[in-house]
């Protein structure tokens, strides 16, 4: 019989103190990432949250391949970096399969291949590369910028509803609120400087967001937290490059590669402010790069994304019921 590999991770005694029910737990390790072993490096992985788009959400088949390769590596190594490729769309009809290849481990370190793969064909090629943990005198890391506390700041859902409460707001629009809030993405988000509702002005492709997993993880395995952070880093992200264009509606936005850095521990459950910014823009391409810090200033991941942006140009306020371009 198949069984399930990650999700139910031991809880530290902080965590088996405060007793966390089941339904209190993150629906991310419970379920996103709890695959079925099905063989020897060879998982199932089912799906929580889609998009609207009907095309898989990146982050889940990422945070999955992540589970997957950190399945065949001993428990002293973490993992350090990941590098992946989307090369067809994930449709989420049918679950999708994740085969590990075990290319090298080494002393220090270890490689694994993942090929997340539906209907025989891969869907994202990841390589996970996991370190053992070593002192080193050279140490340093750029300082967190400074923001103010997520407990002072609106979450998602808060700011949708202000901008419901908009009396000139285009049934369009209503409909596209009303939409994101039934979304069950098992995130928590809080905007520092949320995008100015009418997105009539042009702005720096820059953002600064607090995020955290729904529920409670515990202290548990870092590599657990890792494959969290990587769900999140996908959600939003790419959208940092569409920030200079307040006139252009996206008609296609699709990440092509994700890369990620690990540097420092960090708990996917607690809040982290995720730094984004847009280097480039061109040929229908984006590139984005992105910071995870810990609320205690320490640099916890670093990552970068190209995607398609495909844009259409506005010719009405695609919000308010009054025209704009
Ligand atoms: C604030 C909250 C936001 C939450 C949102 C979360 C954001 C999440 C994003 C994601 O998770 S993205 C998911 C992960 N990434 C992917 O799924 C990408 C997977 N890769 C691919 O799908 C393909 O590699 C590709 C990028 C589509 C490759 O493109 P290619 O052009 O080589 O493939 P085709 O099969 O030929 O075409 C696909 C599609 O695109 C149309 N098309 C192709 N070229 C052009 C063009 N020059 N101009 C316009 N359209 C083009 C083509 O006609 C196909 O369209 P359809 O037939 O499918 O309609």
């Amino acid at each position: 019989m198949a069984e399930k590999v990650s999700g139910e991770m031991s809880e530290d005694s902080s965590d088996s103190a405060a007793a966390v029910s089941q339904d209190l737990r993150s629906v991310l390790v419970t379920s996103v990432l709890n695959l079925e072993k099905l063989d020897k490096d060879l998982y199932r992985g089912t799906h929580h949250w889609v998009p609207r788009t009907r095309r898989l959400f990146g982050g889940q088949i990422i945070g999955q391949a992540l589970v997957a390769a950190a399945e065949s590596v001993g428990e002293n190594v973490l993992v350090h970096s990941l590098h992946c490729y989307f090369v067809r769309a994930g449709d989420p009809k049918v679950p999708v399969l994740y085969q590990v290849e075990r290319t090298r481990d080494g002393r220090s370190f270890s490689v694994r291949s993942v090929k997340a793969i539906q209907y025989g064909q891969p869907i994202l090629i990841c390589q996970a590369s996991f370190h053992s943990n070593q002192p080193s005198p050279l140490q340093h890391q750029f300082t967190m910028p400074s923001v103010p506390p997520p407990e002072d700041l609106l979450t998602g859902e808060e700011l949708i509803q202000l901008y419901l409460s908009k009396p000139d707001l285009a049934e369009k629009a209503k409909q596209g609120l009303n939409k994101l809030l039934a979304d069950e993405v098992p995130i928590e988000i809080k905007p520092v400087n949320p995008p100015d509702f009418y997105r009539c002005v042009a702005m720096e492709p820059k953002k600064l967001y607090w995020v955290r997993a729904k529920g409670h993880i515990g202290k548990g395995d870092m590599k657990l937290h890792c494959c969290v952070a990587a769900y999140v880093s996908d959600y939003s992200f790419l959208d940092t490059a569409l920030l200079p264009y307040p006139g252009q509606r996206a008609t296609f936005l699709a990440s092509l590669d994700h890369a990620m850095w690990f540097h420092n521990t960090f708990r996917a459950d607690e809040w982290m402010l995720y730094e984004t910014e847009s280097s480039w823009t061109g040929g229908s391409r984006g590139l984005v790069q992105g910071r995870l810090w810990r609320r205690d200033g320490v640099l916890a991941a670093s990552c970068a994304q190209e995607g398609v942006l495909r844009v259409k140009a506005l010719t009405t306020s695609a919000v308010t019921n009054e025209s704009k371009l």
